[in-house]
């Protein structure tokens, strides 16, 4: 073979700058690197190819309507009209969207509706306005036992949220404009994916506070941004950009602050075009190991609510309520 000329291996050079410099989100400005859904292409021919086979995905503005049946106080909950998206905002911006007991309780109650509800395929998790997705726990209502509603008794309710959201069967997604910071850091990180506005800060303020996530705060932020990141973060309890976290890979993509709706919701959009199948298994397989037994139980779990569509699955209980012995005989023995 003949050996490569300088000439030639400038030009490949040159071309894999060029590449680099639109195909890895690292490389390319926040706001453009997301835009479009077919990240990872650069070229126009192949976009244009993309939105043929795949279709343009809409970006006109959700139409929310209030799923308050429960009467909420601390968060908003509302259905994207047709469209199979829900949301669930922390609505105490007064307060940075702390989470006292209550509100942590209401939104534990809208992810069931949005789980049980078959129409919705995303949920997005946010904080009300622009200062803030969550500051964490309502530091005013802490006690001995953990937070506490006036008359009630401590506890640290939002673990439960946190298991609720890594085993929920739909993808949620942290829509994050301002602070997420303490308890409301954790609760972006277990969400499946984040979508950053470019005012947005991250940080663990525990140890300033005089607390720490031991649980999925710690193991899930070590594995996302690594030992060593997870542990400056945690030990200086520093504050951390919207253009940082996209680096450490705490954060999918940042966009202006203007647009993080939209963004978002055009993210739901390409996502529910997709399996619905697909991606439950896959949310409960990538989160397997970490989750150990209580994440293989959620992936075998998976994998029996599909045999009982099957025949195969089915025969058993006909058998049975027939009171006759299963025939599984013309069922193959695959592969
Ligand atoms: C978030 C901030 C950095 C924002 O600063 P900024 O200057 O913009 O705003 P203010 O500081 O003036 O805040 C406005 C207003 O809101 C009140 N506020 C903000 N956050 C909280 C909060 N977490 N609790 C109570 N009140 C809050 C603030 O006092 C102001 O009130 P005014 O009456 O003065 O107007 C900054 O506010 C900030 O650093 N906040 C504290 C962040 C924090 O430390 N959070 C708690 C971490 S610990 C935690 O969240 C936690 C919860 C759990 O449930 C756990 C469970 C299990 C294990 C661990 C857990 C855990 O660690």
């Amino acid at each position: 073979m003949a050996p490569i000329s300088e000439k030639e291996v400038d030009s490949m050079k040159r071309r894999v700058a060029a590449v680099a410099n639109h195909v890895n989100p690292l490389f390319s400005t926040p706001a453009s690197s997301s835009s479009s859904p077919i990240i990872g292409l650069h070229t126009t021919s192949m976009r244009d190819s993309y939105h043929r086979i795949h279709g343009q995905v809409s970006t006109a503005e959700a139409a929310w309507r209030i799923a308050d049946e429960q009467q909420f106080t601390d968060i908003i909950y509302e259905k994207a009209v047709g469209e199979g998206i829900a949301k669930i905002t922390i609505n105490r911006p007064e307060r940075r969207n702390a989470f006292r007991p209550l509100t942590v309780k209401e939104m534990i109650r809208a992810f069931d509706d949005a789980r049980d509800d078959t129409s919705i395929g995303v949920i997005i998790l946010t904080g009300k306005g622009t200062q803030a997705f969550c500051s964490g726990g309502d530091q005013a209502l802490r006690t001995k036992d953990g937070y506490a509603d006036p008359n009630d008794t401590g506890r640290l309710n939002v673990l439960d949220l946190q298991v609720q959201i890594r085993r929920l069967p739909k993808p949620v997604i942290a829509m994050v404009a301002g602070y997420a910071v303490g308890g409301g850091h954790v609760l972006h990180m277990v969400c499946d994916l984040t979508i950053a506005a470019d005012n947005a800060v991250f940080g663990q303020t525990g140890p300033k506070v005089g607390s720490f996530d031991g649980g999925y705060g710690s193991s899930i932020m070590s594995r996302l941004i690594g030992p060593k990141r997870a542990r400056e973060m945690w030990f200086l309890a520093r504050f951390y950009s919207a253009s940082e976290a996209e680096r450490m890979g705490l954060v999918n993509t940042v966009v202006p602050l203007d647009r993080l709706e939209q963004e978002t919701v055009q993210w739901c959009r390409e996502i529910l075009r997709n399996s619905p199948t697909a991606i439950r298994i896959l949310k409960s397989a990538l989160n397997a190991v970490d989750d150990g037994h209580a994440g293989l139980q959620e992936l075998a779990g998976n994998a029996t609510h599909i045999f009982y569509r099957t025949e195969e699955g089915n025969e058993g209980k006909t058998a049975y309520m027939e009171r006759r012995p299963p025939d599984f005989s013309r069922f193959p023995r695959l592969p």
